[in-house]
């Protein structure tokens, strides 16, 4: 799940509400609002963390944030793939005899063809690009991406099942899509072969969270 909340107090009382929750994800709007105080949170309460800072810069300079970050000792962090090979091979070696997974961002869910080759000026589809991404990544050690649902399948087939695929854009029937332009329901990402699912407003904007959550859940079964 997605922890993104505006500070320390309504993430620990999120983490509260949802004692159920063993995965949690921490992005740029909780780590710069509260620090790394929030990772004791979580690894005092034995949660697994997902560190999702998205590195994007030149290779010197991500290799040492990602020294920086191995001490957290959280299990997943996130690089942009397009940094390119030599920035995602030097933030894998930085991240040295951590346990820490360095996990590559391929292409941001809420960018739909339209945006990628008109705005963007990439003139390739969606899965395309995503795959480019994914032998990148893999090419660099990662151990896996963060790519929508709907390109899953394809990851898994080119890359093998032991590269991770992390799929937020994931949206039960019936939620808002809200800015995700790539999304797929919860039963039908882990159907084409989504690793994780990383799922953040669906369950902390619905009316009863502990109630969505479990919702989520058996439809997965
Ligand atoms: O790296 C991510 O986690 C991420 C990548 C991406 O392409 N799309 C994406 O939505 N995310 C994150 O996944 C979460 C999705 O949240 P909801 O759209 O509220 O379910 C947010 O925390 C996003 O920052």
């Amino acid at each position: 799940m997605a922890l993104d909340v505006p500070n320390l107090e309504v993430a620990i009382a999120t983490i509260h509400t949802l004692p159920q929750v063993q995965f949690w994800k921490v992005g740029l709007e909780l780590f710069c609002a509260s620090g790394p105080i929030i990772l004791d949170v979580l690894k005092d309460q034995g949660k697994r963390i997902f560190l999702d800072l998205k590195l994007h810069d030149i290779p010197n300079t991500v290799a040492a944030a990602a020294r920086a970050i191995a001490p957290y000792g959280v299990d997943f962090v996130t690089i942009h793939t397009a940094t390119g090979l030599a920035g995602l091979k030097t933030a894998q070696t930085a991240l040295g005899e951590s346990s820490t997974q360095l996990i590559g961002v391929t292409l941001l869910t809420s960018i739909d063809a339209n945006t990628l080759q008109q705005e963007l000026q990439i003139p390739l589809d969606p899965a395309t690009y995503v795959e480019r991404m994914a032998d990148l990544a893999h090419q660099a050690g990662l151990a896996g991406i963060v790519c929508s649902p709907q390109e899953a399948a394809r990851v898994k087939q080119r890359c093998g099942e032991a590269f991770l695929r992390i799929c937020p854009g994931i949206r039960p029937l019936g939620t808002a899509t809200g800015d995700q332009a790539r999304s797929l329901t919860p039963n039908a990402a882990f159907a084409a072969g989504a690793s994780y699912l990383v799922i953040g407003r669906p369950i902390l904007q619905a009316a009863d969270p502990a109630k969505a959550f479990d919702d989520i859940c058996r439809s997965l079964i």
